[in-house]
């Protein structure tokens, strides 16, 4: 990837069916995998009460800055193609998933498209895509975060996210998300 045409894009992960854990580690890993994809930091592990669709398990959230060389539709085929490799089956909106990945910010591009809203449109009201999120100001300097920062201080349902697992990306044995 040549500096000129990388850009830093957050995403966020979620998982609620089976060992999330690990779908949350095989997504980190084969985003990293990806040649034109660098995970460069990710946030601790949440456990989340279910938003949305309530009658369902608690999620596992958390969320990941990456540097990519492609473009944003580019990088969203990439995250639907780990989507479907780890078995996500679309069935119920907001409902359970092995993994989902949400394409949070992409730079600073705003883009509305059939297929692609970034910012993602649900993330300022979603505590369990803001508290992990948070947890990249201090690896990530990014003045989009003030402005996150502020919505999650008056953000409700924070106490349904709890810091589930400590993370650290990359750990000093290679990846530690797993
Ligand atoms: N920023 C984005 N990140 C991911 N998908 C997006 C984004 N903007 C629009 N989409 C579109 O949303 C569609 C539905 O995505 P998905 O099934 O993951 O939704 P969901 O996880 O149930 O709900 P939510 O998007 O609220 O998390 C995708 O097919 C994709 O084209
Ligand atoms: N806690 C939690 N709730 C959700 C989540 C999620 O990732 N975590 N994802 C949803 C669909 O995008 C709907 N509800």
């Amino acid at each position: 990837m040549s500096p000129a045409d990388i850009t830093t894009a957050y995403i966020a992960l979620g998982s609620n069916i089976g060992d999330r854990e690990r779908y949350l580690a095989e997504a980190l890993k084969k985003l990293d995998e990806h040649p034109h994809v660098q995970v460069l930091a990710c946030s601790s592990i949440y456990e989340t009460d279910p938003v949305g669709y309530v009658d369902q398990d608690a999620f596992l959230n958390m969320a990941a800055a990456v540097h990519t060389s492609l473009s944003p539709e580019g990088l969203l085929a990439v995250m639907q193609n780990i989507e479907q490799v780890l078995g996500r089956v679309r069935d119920i909106r907001f409902g359970p998933r092995t993994i989902d990945l949400d394409l949070l910010l992409y730079g600073e591009r705003e883009i509305r498209t059939p297929d692609l809203i970034v910012p993602h449109p649900r993330m300022q009201e979603r505590a369990f895509v803001l508290v992990p999120l948070a947890d990249l100001f201090s690896h990530i300097p990014n003045t989009s975060f003030a402005s996150i920062e502020k919505q999650l201080a008056k953000l409700d349902g924070k106490e349904g996210v709890m810091l589930w697992k400590k993370m650290q990306w990359p750990s000093e044995s290679g990846h530690s998300a797993s």
